[in-house]
């Protein structure tokens, strides 16, 4: 893989409050990354009209992460619209269950990628088991994601999210699916409220096909020398494994 390729799977979440500060970003980050993501802060503040001015300013591809979890009617009628904006990728949650995944799948047919959200990465064991999952079943959060990776596939979504330290698993039970993995955090960056994290080089290494990067670039004092950096660290990591 060469910088450009990389360049193309490095998504940037617009995680900002208003147009004027994403727009800002996008030309910061113009040619640099080859996904912006919209998520709930910006689309909650700005609704659709931003996946318009996203798309127009950047030309890059658009990833709308508003994590569908609802009845299967509700969702497929949301992807419906969401198709209607020309978004390329889409996120819907894997609690939303087969049903709701499976009419997703169909909604998205021929539009865009539907992404499964399996186990956030800001989430421990113990915050799971709060939740009402038992000590058993997230003793190997791998099994667990491997599950929801199971149901993407059969739903027929083309892809999940997941954390890095899934992802090889992942890869290697549903070598098709794609994997979009947040919590990258390089060597020089905080880990912010990210749990299980790992480095861009780690990331690629495992197999993750897109890497989701927020806060690394967006804190660093020179953005665009963050992301030309992380680039070159991917590079490197994956001509030594
Ligand atoms: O669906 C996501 O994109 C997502 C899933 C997940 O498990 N963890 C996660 O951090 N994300 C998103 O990935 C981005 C991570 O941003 P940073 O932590 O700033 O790099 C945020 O926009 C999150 O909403």
């Amino acid at each position: 893989m060469d910088e450009k390729e990389i360049k193309e799977r490095i998504i940037f979440p617009l995680d900002v409050p208003d147009r004027t500060e994403a727009l800002a970003w996008v030309r910061r980050l113009g040619g640099e990354v080859g996904v912006f993501k919209i998520g709930l802060e910006l689309f909650t503040a700005e609704g659709p009209e931003i996946v318009r001015a996203v798309k127009e300013e950047s030309g890059a591809r658009i990833f709308l992460d508003l994590k569908f979890h609802d009845i299967p009617v509700t969702v497929e009628r949301a992807v419906a619209r969401a198709l209607d904006l020309k978004v390329d990728l889409l996120t819907v949650h894997a609690l939303a269950g087969r049903a709701a995944l499976r009419a997703a799948a169909l909604a998205a047919e021929g539009g865009l990628k539907i992404l499964v959200v399996t186990v956030l990465t800001s989430l421990t064991r113990a915050d799971l088991m709060e939740v009402g999952l038992s000590a058993e079943l997230v003793r190997d959060i791998r099994e667990l994601t491997l599950k929801m990776a199971s149901l993407a596939r059969i739903s027929g979504c083309h892809g999940i999210v997941c954390s890095a330290k899934e992802v090889s698993a992942v890869k290697e039970a549903f070598p098709r699916l794609l994997t979009v993995v947040p919590g990258v955090r390089p060597a020089w960056a905080s880990q912010d409220d990210q749990v299980r994290v790992a480095t861009p080089a780690e990331a690629a290494v495992a197999g993750a096909d897109y890497l989701v990067i927020g806060r690394p670039i967006r804190q660093a004092p020179d953005p665009r020398e963050a992301v030309k950096k992380i680039v070159s660290e991917i590079l490197k990591g994956l001509e030594e494994a």
